[in-house]
């Protein structure tokens, strides 16, 4: 998922460029505004945290951009390109060190493992949108 500092940054395509360089196929992609429901239930995990109300705000307030992404190693890798949650941390040259903007507003979202990367699939994505 590229979130919304990075859409409403005009950096969707270069995002979308560092991940096809990267090796990932594209498998399915939609730009679209998260409701508050869509959102609380995509991010359910974290409902005790306490950045949750923030994080709910963030992620809706203007469009995010799905992706569903294929490679070997698919999770690990892409996590990997994106880097560290907090960009501070993140490595040179992933996509949160270049373009997120703090821990919250940090650009994109990877699954963290297969099962919850099918979930979050079939989240955004009806199986026909997917080739
Ligand atoms: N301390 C914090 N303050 C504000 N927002 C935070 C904080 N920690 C995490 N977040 C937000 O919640 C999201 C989910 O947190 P998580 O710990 O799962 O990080 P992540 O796995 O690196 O990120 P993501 O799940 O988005 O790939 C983060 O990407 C960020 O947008």
């Amino acid at each position: 998922m590229i979130k919304p500092n990075a859409v409403e940054d005009g950096n969707t395509g270069a995002i979308i460029k560092m991940i096809e360089d990267a090796g990932f196929r594209i498998c399915a992609m939609k730009r679209l505004l998260l409701t508050k429901s869509d959102a609380e239930s995509f991010y359910m995990i974290h409902k005790e945290r306490s950045f949750f109300g923030d994080l709910i705000k963030f992620i809706t307030r203007s469009p995010i951009v799905a992706l569903a992404l294929e490679k070997d190693n698919v999770v690990e890798d892409f996590r990997k390109l994106i880097g560290s949650t907090d960009p501070e941390e993140a490595e040179e040259g992933t996509i949160r060190k270049l373009f997120a903007k703090n821990v919250e507003e940090n650009a994109v979202h990877g699954s963290d493992s297969d099962d919850n990367a099918n979930t979050e699939i079939q989240f955004h994505f009806a199986s026909k949108e997917i080739v």
